[in-house]
């Protein structure tokens, strides 16, 4: 099906309520894109995150009228009768089978691929976690993530008990039951990411007594985690340093991703306390930093 899009370059401040015009018109879909390519990390749940340079792209079947959608949008005060403005057509392509064949199977470490469920596993006797991009974050393709998969790849987690910290879409903790482990607690802020990961942990067939879900503080007092993972913000991982620390029982083993550069030297020293590090791994401009609890 043909599609006709508009695109409005504005300010974070004015983005969402011009998106809001643009669905007043009959825009499908409305997406916010970072007219500066800086990196973006995904909003806090009820939060939404705009940033500076924002180009607000609404798309349209293509029989709309476009010039009524613009004279429309002319009457908006955060737009006024000279906003800048770009419509183009978009060609006529099944634009949702083009977006399934980008997300392919990808392999993280040695043994563990994240396949697509429309997919066929390319390593069927390899440790496969079948998994779609949803609501809650977490696909694999992020290299936050992708730095948390290859190190739970290298880890030998037979037996071993798990905590998700920051669990999103579960990916983490469904890498981790199929890698081995006996059992593994996911704990998010964002409920949709618990359902997201009870759902995803289905899907792959991990029995529900493998898998714990929580929000912060409902999780077991006595929790005590041979590996934990944090796949969250530098400043949640600073605030939350004590508590994530305690998780982990002595010779138990972490890894903190989500921070920038910039940001590894400081949380190193803050974890240092109570961890020996290992060298920090860095992918683009993220780093993970793992290491083993005194
Ligand atoms: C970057 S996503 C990581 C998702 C997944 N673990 C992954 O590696 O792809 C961060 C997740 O942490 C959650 N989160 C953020 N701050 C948190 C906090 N203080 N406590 C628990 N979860 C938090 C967010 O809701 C989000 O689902």
């Amino acid at each position: 099906m043909p599609w006709i899009q508009i695109r409005i370059n504005t300010s974070g401040e004015l983005a969402e309520s011009i998106g809001d015009h643009l669905s007043e018109t009959g825009a499908v879909s409305v997406t916010f894109v970072d007219a500066k390519d800086t990196p973006v990390f995904e909003p806090l749940p009820g939060e939404t995150r705009l940033w500076g340079d924002t180009d607000v792209i609404g798309l349209y079947d293509a029989i709309t009228d476009m010039k009524s959608v613009v004279a429309q949008l002319q009457e908006q005060p955060e737009l006024g009768p000279d906003f800048t403005h770009k419509v183009e057509a978009l060609e006529d392509k099944d634009w949702e089978r083009e977006w399934m064949d980008n997300f392919k199977p990808m392999r993280f470490g040695q043994r563990l691929w994240i396949c697509p469920s429309w997919h066929e596993a390319p390593e069927p006797d390899a440790v496969n976690v079948l998994l779609d991009p949803g609501l809650a974050f977490g696909t694999g393709t992020h290299p936050t993530t992708a730095l948390c998969l290859q190190w739970l790849d290298g880890l030998d987690l037979s037996d071993k008990q798990v905590v998700d910290f920051g669990c999103g879409s579960g990916i983490l903790a469904v890498a981790a039951l199929k890698l081995g482990a006996q059992h593994c607690t996911g704990i998010d802020i964002d409920p949709q990411a618990l359902t997201a990961s009870r759902d995803n942990a289905g899907r792959n067939g991990i029995e529900e007594s493998r898998l714990d879900l929580y929000l912060p503080n409902d999780q077991p007092d006595n929790l005590q985690a041979d590996v934990l993972v944090a796949n969250i913000l530098a400043g949640p991982l600073r605030e939350l340093a004590p508590l994530i620390a305690g998780l982990v029982k002595p010779g138990g083993r972490l890894a903190l991703s989500g921070l920038l550069k910039e940001q590894n030297d400081e949380l190193r020293k803050i974890y240092s306390q109570w961890f020996e590090l290992d060298d920090t791994a860095v992918m683009e401009d993220w780093c993970r930093i793992s290491g083993t609890r005194r």
